[in-house]
């Protein structure tokens, strides 16, 4: 199968984990529910051109597990229901590739001719239909809470909503694509970065060719992930933005002005609160926030317990832009602080390939315990934030870092990496200015001097 040679080959280790996981939802889906009660909702857009090619992929590997060797061969292309909510106001770039896809794989196609909500209620009416795929990442607006099984919301008719490609960055996107060889959409090449309607959308001008007036460089050159709805104009209001800009970290709009950032940051810790360890990382890292602009909302000391870290990590998360944590971390990542932070997203910790591998590399054969469970991180919302000068990598959930640094001198390294890797989303802004004024006299004398001057 070309997809899974093609991403098993590469070099990208990267790639090939979130390959894995991704194909393995896939594999799951086939496995729960008749084929024919599954759909999957296709528009052409490059992420749904992901998920078609992730799909084709995972089933060949389903069918290939199941010991279906005689029908190998018919299962180079995966006859799967395909829905596509057709609007007049699409793209006609969109429409041909489209049409031209369903027809090269030969997937079976149902053209939807309302809104999603009407249109799914119509679909589920006519045919049963437990489970659809579709190609949702964190970041889309309509992302927040969802898991890789997630059920419709109320309201709504009811199926599974399956998104394998539920973790997948920009950057894993074009990866993907790139590495496959497969077609897209070609207003990609035309600077097009995410694809609404042809009344929302435009190049995206952080793509544009200053050389030449007109032209714009391809998606996929785009280097900052976090930016690809900057062509969805007119239907993107500024709250919008901003939401999607926190929901993958902070941003610096290139060029544009940069509004303050606020953090806070969870000390988990029994030894601090007994009084027995002085807390100095929290205080170092507050400075080195306000040092790149950032406004620190609230620092929070919390017991070593997943309920206690959990409740803190809940409020904090809504409320500022980025949450630090650290300490409650065991000599490696088995400790309290990702099961506080998992349930905080309620999502559960499940084996990561890609951290047990540099757990492996790290260690070899020399830890003692159980490996796995030192490679639990939370499902789906985790990003790991890789540096060559870090060991392992930092992890990012959603709004929520990770610390590893046990001491300042640790976390002066960890913080370096971090303003040095882009999807930390630790931008730098413009950095407080303070002024100190200093007084040997006592509050007392001040404030009776104070009160002399208002008599
Ligand atoms: C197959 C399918 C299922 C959907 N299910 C839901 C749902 O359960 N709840 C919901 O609020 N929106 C649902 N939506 C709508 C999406 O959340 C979102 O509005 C849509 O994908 C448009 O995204 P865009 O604004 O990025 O173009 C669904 C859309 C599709 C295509
Ligand atoms: N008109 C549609 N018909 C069928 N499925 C759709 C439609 N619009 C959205 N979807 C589903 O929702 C997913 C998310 O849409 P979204 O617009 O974020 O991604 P995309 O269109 O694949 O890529 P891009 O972000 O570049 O537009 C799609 O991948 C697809 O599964
Ligand atoms: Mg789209």
């Amino acid at each position: 199968m070309e997809i899974d040679e093609a991403v098993r080959g590469c070099t990208d280790r990267r790639m090939r984990t979130k390959y894995g996981n991704a194909v393995y939802v896939v594999q799951r889906a086939f496995a729960l529910y008749p084929f024919e009660e599954v759909a999957f909702s296709f528009n052409g857009g490059k992420d749904s051109t992901v998920l078609l090619h992730l799909i084709r992929a995972g089933y060949y590997l389903y069918k290939k597990d199941s010991g279906d060797v005689a029908q190998m061969d018919a299962v180079k292309n995966c006859p799967l229901r395909t829905i596509y909510f057709e609007s007049p106001c699409a793209f006609p770039e969109i429409n041909s590739f489209t049409y031209e896809t369903v027809s090269t794989y030969g997937l079976p196609l149902e053209t939807i001719h309302s809104d999603f909500k009407s249109g799914l209620e119509g679909l589920l009416k006519e045919k049963p239909t437990k489970a659809i795929f579709i190609g949702t990442r964190i970041g889309d607006p309509n992302a927040v809470g969802q898991e890789q099984f997630s059920p419709s919301s109320p309201g709504w008719p009811s199926f599974m909503r399956v998104n394998p490609i539920l973790d997948w960055s920009y950057r894993d996107v074009w990866s993907f694509l790139l590495t496959c060889k497969v077609k897209y959409c070609s207003l990609y090449d035309q600077g097009y970065t995410s694809i609404g309607s042809i009344h929302d959308t435009v190049p995206n001008a952080l793509l544009s060719d200053s050389s030449t007036e007109k032209s714009f460089r391809p998606a996929y050159m785009l280097t900052d992930g976090r930016l690809e709805r900057a062509g969805r104009t007119k239907k993107t209001n500024h709250k919008i933005e901003m939401n999607s800009v926190a929901g993958n970290g902070m941003n610096n709009i290139e060029g544009e002005q940069m509004i303050s950032r606020a953090a806070s940051i969870i000390v988990v810790g029994d030894e601090i609160l007994f009084g027995t360890t002085e807390d100095k990382l929290g205080a170092a890292l507050c400075k080195k926030l306000h040092a790149i602009g950032w406004r620190v909302s609230h620092v929070a000391v919390v017991r070593n317990e997943i309920d206690s870290v959990a409740e803190e990590v809940e409020r904090c998360k809504s409320m500022d832009d980025m949450v630090f944590i650290f300490g409650g971390l065991g000599p490696l990542h088995s400790d309290v602080s990702l099961a506080g932070v998992a349930k905080a997203f309620g999502v559960r910790l499940a084996p990561d390939e890609e951290f047990e591998d540099y757990l492996s590399q790290l260690m070899g054969n020399n830890y003692t315990g159980d490996r796995n469970e030192m490679a639990l991180l939370p499902e789906g919302i985790t990003e790991l934030l890789h540096h060559k000068k870090l060991p392992l990598p930092l992890i990012k959930c959603r709004n929520v870092i990770t610390l590893a640094a046990t001491n300042v001198h640790e976390l002066d390294t960890e913080w370096d990496c971090l303003l040095d890797t882009q999807e930390s989303g630790l931008v730098q802004a413009k950095p407080f200015v303070s002024k100190h004024l200093g007084s040997a006299l006592s509050d007392g004398v001040i404030g009776y001097q104070e009160l002399g001057l208002w008599l």
